[in-house]
């Protein structure tokens, strides 16, 4: 059995092939290939006979490794993340956009994917304000965002009614939001933030937040998503078709505010990709800012 050890964490552990491979993907190479890689290490470190091995030298030849495989990008992403995950570097990321786009389910794959632990809903937090908070104090809490608008005689604006009741909704919801932030922050814990409340211009980023509108193309991906969530939830797809207008005007109105704000809007076709490209994204601004430590 070969043991790795970590002299700065001082952990020793027998080496495994699926924690390899989890690396490997983490830098967004295919599970199969990933799994290949990690056999070729495993194989080498055997062949070297070696009973005892750094987490440096792993981490040496499995860049090695992808480099034999052509896999120069996705080696230096490997190489990247390990290096983040030792400077330790707290970061929140924030996934908005129209309910039934796939933030809960992206959230979850970056997690995974990050080792980030703390993950949470804004439709989780709204639960939680509205035990506190009467619907006679806030009506619009109580209801689901694209029907805040029923219950709320909001200020006049451009907006429609729809847009006001929304962005009612939004308010409230961000007092909530803002505070699990400024924990994150105080805490220096990376958490993921996901929910339909994410609005650009509602809640005050640092420069490790991280945040991305998601977006789904018309009418049949929503629905093909509301019928898919309703599988394993009690989340009736009929429940959101009936009001797919309005939940189509609200994505547009969050695009509008993500145009306006600069954040990244991500058209969620495929999931892979979807958190790749955001993985990719924080990579790039990291390193940036990783640059600018060393230079200092
Ligand atoms: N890229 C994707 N392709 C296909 N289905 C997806 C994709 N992303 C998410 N889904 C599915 O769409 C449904 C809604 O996703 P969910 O994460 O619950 O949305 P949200 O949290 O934005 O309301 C889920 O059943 C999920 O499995
Ligand atoms: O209010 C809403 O639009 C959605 C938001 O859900 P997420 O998109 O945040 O999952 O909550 P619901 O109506 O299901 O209670």
């Amino acid at each position: 059995m070969i043991i790795v050890t970590d002299p700065e964490r001082k952990i020793r552990l027998p080496f495994s092939r699926g924690i390899l491979t989890r690396s490997i993907t983490l830098a967004g190479v295919d599970v199969g290939i990933a799994y290949i890689i990690a056999t070729e290490v495993q194989k080498e470190l055997m062949e070297r006979k070696l009973k005892l091995v750094t987490t440096e030298e792993i981490r040496e030849l499995t860049y090695q490794k992808l480099l034999d495989h052509g896999l120069n990008e996705a080696a230096k992403r490997y190489l990247f993340w390990r290096q983040f995950r030792k400077l330790k570097i707290p970061i929140t990321i924030l996934l908005g956009g129209a309910t039934g786009v796939g933030k809960s389910t992206i959230a979850t794959e970056l997690a995974f994917r990050l080792g980030i632990r703390s993950v949470i809903g804004t439709d989780t937090i709204r639960e939680v304000m509205k035990r506190i908070i009467a619907p006679e104090l806030l009506p619009d809490l109580h209801t689901s965002s694209f029907l805040a608008w029923k219950v709320v005689s909001s200020r006049k604006s451009d907006n429609s009614p729809l847009i006001r009741g929304f962005e009612n909704q939004v308010q409230h919801v961000s007092v909530g939001v803002s505070a699990v932030l400024e924990r994150a922050y105080k805490e220096g814990f990376n958490t993921i933030i996901e929910g339909i409340h994410l609005v650009p211009g509602y809640i005050k980023l640092n420069e490790n937040s991280f945040m991305y509108v998601i977006t789904v193309k018309g009418k049949k991906d929503f629905e093909a998503r509301f019928y898919e969530r309703a599988r394993y939830s009690k989340r009736s797809a009929d429940y959101y078709l009936k009001h797919i207008d309005a939940i189509l005007e609200i994505q547009d109105f969050i695009v509008g505010r993500a145009k306006e704000y600069g954040i990244p809007i991500i058209n969620n076709v495929e999931l892979e990709s979807t958190v790749n490209a955001i993985m990719e994204n924080i990579m790039e601004r990291l390193m940036e800012q990783i640059d600018e430590m060393v230079k200092d």
